[in-house]
């Protein structure tokens, strides 16, 4: 009697990219105008997005879901979804952002360093400028983002916050000491900070990359400034956890730009149109 083994699920081996690969699909999905110099190493320039001077900052909101749509576990548990393959791909997007921001249930969350640090990229000339919009102050003194900057790893980083009382002057006086700069923002209709403001400020620069958490995607994705959307999409299921989009949240219509597999997790870019009523 021939007794076999039941056959073990094998995982199809990970396509690894190329570095010019990478730099193809970034040159594939951004437009035109943002390659004046085509990159032509793994250690491409900012150059990458600076092109003539904008109307307003170019937006890239990014993130990675699960296939239930979740981008944490519950209680806003921080998971690693994407695979080492798509992890590369948002390095490459920190590095050719002059800028990059989280909220501050993120902040809380996941202590995020948000900067680019795949070897192959370092040492970086610069590093994207950490923004953080934070109302009324709550990040944490103890934030890495603050470590990074007094290690020289990464700029200073931006808080922003409603003026007035909401911003506690001891809060703020406790922020700055430990390494970050305070700022603050009018606030929208619907007293959160306003995000046509964030765009007007110098700080940004020419290109954002906002990386979430729920409540920045939705709010960002409804607030028509997205001009393209790059989600990587992991082969998991989560279950309960944090769903990509707040309740209420009203998303615009998207178009799909381009879809690559990167290992196991499948990236998909996608530029908002504006709904037609
Ligand atoms: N998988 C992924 O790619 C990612 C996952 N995450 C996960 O997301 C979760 C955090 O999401 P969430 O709790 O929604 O927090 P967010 O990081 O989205 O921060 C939201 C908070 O930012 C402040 N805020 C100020 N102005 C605005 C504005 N205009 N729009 C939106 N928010 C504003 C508000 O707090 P206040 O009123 O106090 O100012 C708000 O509650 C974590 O679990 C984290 O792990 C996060 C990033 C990426
Ligand atoms: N691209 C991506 N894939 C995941 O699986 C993630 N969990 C995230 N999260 C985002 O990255 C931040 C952490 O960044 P650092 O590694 O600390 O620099 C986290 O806060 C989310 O914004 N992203």
């Amino acid at each position: 009697m021939c007794s076999s083994a039941p056959a073990t699920p094998q995982l199809l081996p990970t396509e690894l990219l190329s570095s010019e690969e990478l730099t193809g699909f970034l040159e594939s999905v951004f437009p035109r105008s943002f390659f004046p110099h085509p990159p032509t190493s793994p250690k491409s320039p900012k150059a990458l997005l600076t092109a003539p001077p904008r109307k307003r900052p170019f937006v890239t909101l990014t993130y990675a879901q699960s296939l239930d749509g979740k981008i944490a576990g519950p209680g806003g548990k921080q998971i690693r979804l994407s695979g080492d393959e798509s992890m590369r791909l948002t390095h490459r997007l920190r590095e050719i952002h002059d800028s990059i921001l989280v909220g501050v249930g993120t902040m809380i969350s996941d202590d995020p360093q948000l900067n680019a640090r795949l070897p192959v990229l370092l040492p970086l000339p610069s590093q994207p400028q950490p923004i953080i919009l934070d109302t009324n102050l709550r990040t944490p003194t103890s934030a890495r983002l603050m470590k990074n900057y007094h290690m020289r790893i990464t700029p200073r980083p931006i808080i922003l916050c409603e003026g007035g009382e909401k911003a506690s002057a001891e809060r703020k006086e406790a922020l700055e000491a430990s390494g970050a700069t305070v700022k603050e923002l009018e606030v929208d209709e619907q007293g959160r900070l306003s995000l046509e403001s964030l765009l007007k400020q110098e700080y940004v620069g020419q290109s954002l990359m906002v990386e979430g958490g729920a409540s920045v995607i939705s709010t960002f994705l409804a607030s028509g400034l997205v001009d393209l959307v790059v989600m990587t999409i992991a082969p998991v299921l989560i279950g309960d956890g944090v769903s990509m989009l707040s309740k209420g949240a009203i998303p615009p219509e998207l178009r799909l730009v381009a879809r690559k597999t990167f290992g196991h997790d499948i990236v998909i870019v996608c530029r908002p149109v504006q709904r037609v009523v």
